[in-house]
């Protein structure tokens, strides 16, 4: 595992990464072209804001499996570029969000009582009080425009300081804003009219970019003061400078820039705006929980397993992924045996929930059954990132259905592999603490634990033919652990899964193939 740290973490990261025996290069000063020259030597990066993680990046980053995202906001990372490349990206979107609300309040405060402006005075030797009044917030009107993590433990703050405290948040339930004690605006111009102070806590999208430029600041109350945590852009800079040279905006405490991390923006001209580089994040406890939590991530990723703060994967609640690890397992398993069975192409896959599973996040474990799926034919080219696209690319319909209850089970999954030849079946269940189970294969009914390797021999249901397969597999020097028969008298066909210490080498499988009666007789790995 290769690590390379473009953007500082905390100094506990660094060790959860080389803790977990990776190889890790620290370097956060290389240019771009620098960048680009190596970064095809590693398997994961970890960068904060400034990485620019783009197409002409993914070109070069040929060996790249995980890209984690040393905080929240993913805008400097192309997301469909890493998704179609099956590259996970994760982030830490809880870990700042508490230094980031802390430093909202911190740039209101400075920004109104000309706090830095005062401080810079005074180095000077200057003792003058004039022009650095400013106002109070007890019983003003701020507007919140985005009520999510952050958004609300400003609210929360505010509160405290006995302002009145409005949001505009069209996406979030009318609960969410009693929760916090918020009045609701529907309309942002609504909030725009009324607030003596505005902040913006909603994420970089092409909806909000600008959301409060030229036309909001004609409607604003004559004196507002903003503030500008969340990303550069989101309050226009240049309609914002307008309004603050013509005093229609008092004040603006501003962290984030259009630019960064170049200072050309015109507010760092004007007397009346506070601001800072983007240090939001920037305190020892944001930055230790960053950093522990993405190295951990970018391990967990890079190692295969679950990760709940996967950007480009369905989300899943960390108290859910405990009992969802082992139907993934067992999706994957279901899913890996079709292709090693059958060479006939995919056109559609049905899976079925029933029982306790159909009562969890699923999306997940078709996404395990579905990357088991490809695995035999696209190796590691598919994971649980690209599984869905993958599908889609080689035009295979995936459908998913529930039902309360599982026939026989308490939980099962059955996936059913449509092709041009008819249908395949698999089944397969989780009893205890996580203990698999193939329960059924093409209509015959089992009670199969999986293990790495295994036999699959479909044959005339005649005496002789168990035997024969037996011996041969002593030839063969294989042992087998255990086997099992499922029986069709309609057909008279039988079909046996045996579980075995070692690979079945191709020339004892001819030799099984070949006995009388053998249908069809397969070695599987799991
Ligand atoms: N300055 C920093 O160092 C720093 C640190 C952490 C986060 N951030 C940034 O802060 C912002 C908020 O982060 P968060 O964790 O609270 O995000 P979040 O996803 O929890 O909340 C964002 C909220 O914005 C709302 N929203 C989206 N589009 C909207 C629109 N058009 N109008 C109104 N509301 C809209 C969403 O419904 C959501 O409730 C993000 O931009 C994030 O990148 C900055
Ligand atoms: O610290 C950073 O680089 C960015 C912090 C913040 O903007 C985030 O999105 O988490």
């Amino acid at each position: 595992m290769k690590i390379l740290v473009a953007e500082t973490i905390s100094e506990k990261g660094i060790e959860v990464l080389i803790n977990a025996g990776a190889s890790v290069d620290v370097n956060t000063k290389l240019s771009r072209e620098q960048l680009l020259g190596i970064i095809g030597d590693y398997d994961a990066i970890i960068v904060r804001s400034v990485t620019k993680v783009n197409e002409e990046f993914y070109q070069k980053a040929t060996k790249l499996k995980v890209v984690g995202r040393a905080g929240n906001g993913v805008d400097n990372i192309d997301m469909e570029g890493a998704t179609k490349r099956g590259i996970i990206v994760v982030n830490t979107p809880e870990s700042n969000v508490v230094s980031a609300a802390e430093h909202t309040i911190g740039l209101l405060l400075a920004s109104c009582r000309n706090i830095p402006q005062a401080h810079a005075r005074l180095q000077e030797r200057v003792w003058d009080r004039s022009n650095l009044k400013g106002v109070e917030l007890l019983n003003k009107t701020v507007g919140i425009v985005g009520l999510g993590r952050i958004g609300s433990l400003v609210a929360t703050r505010l509160k405290a300081f006995g302002m009145n405290v409005i949001a505009y948040d069209p996406y979030i339930s009318d609960a969410r804003f009693k929760k916090f004690g918020v009045e609701k605006r529907e309309k942002l111009e609504d909030l725009i009219k009324e607030s003596d102070f505005i902040t913006v806590h909603t994420p970089k999208t092409e909806e909000t970019m600008g959301m409060i430029g030229k036309d909001q600041f004609k409607i604003a109350k004559k004196g507002v003061r903003v503030v500008n945590c969340a990303r550069g852009g989101i309050i226009d800079e240049q309609a914002l400078v307008e309004a603050l040279k013509e005093k229609i905006v008092a004040s603006a405490g501003i962290d984030v820039l259009v630019d960064e991390p170049n200072p050309t923006s015109p507010l760092l001209d004007l007397s009346n705006v506070v601001v800072t580089p983007h240090l939001g994040a920037d305190t020892v406890e944001a930055q230790d929980n960053v950093g522990v939590t993405v190295a951990q991530e970018v391990i967990s990723a890079l190692k295969g397993e679950m990760v709940p703060n996967a950007v480009n994967l369905p989300t899943i609640q960390s108290r859910d992924l405990e009992v969802l690890k082992s139907y993934l397992q067992l999706g994957e398993i279901l899913g890996k045996i079709y292709y090693q069975l059958e060479k006939e192409a995919v056109e559609k896959v049905e899976i079925m929930y029933s029982g306790e599973v159909a009562g969890l996040e699923t999306s997940m474990i078709t996404l395990a059954i579905l990357k088991g799926l490809f695995e035999p034919v696209l190796k590691e080219r598919v994971n649980y990132v690209n599984a869905s696209l993958t599908a889609q690319s080689r035009g295979v319909i995936v459908t998913e259905s529930k039902e309360a209850v599982a026939d026989n089970y308490l939980t099962l999954i059955k996936v059913k592999i449509v092709s041009p030849k008819g249908n395949f079946t698999i089944s397969g269940t989780v009893f205890g603490k996580g203990e698999l189970r193939i329960v059924e294969l093409n209509g015959y009914e089992f009670d199969v634990t999986p293990t790495p390797y295994m036999l699959m021999v479909e044959n005339i249901d005649k005496p002789g033919v168990v035997g024969q397969i037996g011996t041969l597999l002593g030839v063969g020097k294989v042992n087998i652990a255990t086997m099992q028969l499922g029986r069709n008298f309609a057909d008279n066909r039988a079909m046996m899964v045996l579980t075995v210490d070692s690979e079945v080498s191709k020339e004892t499988l001819q030799f099984i193939g070949s006995v009388e009666g053998v249908v069809k007789a397969r070695s599987v790995k799991i």
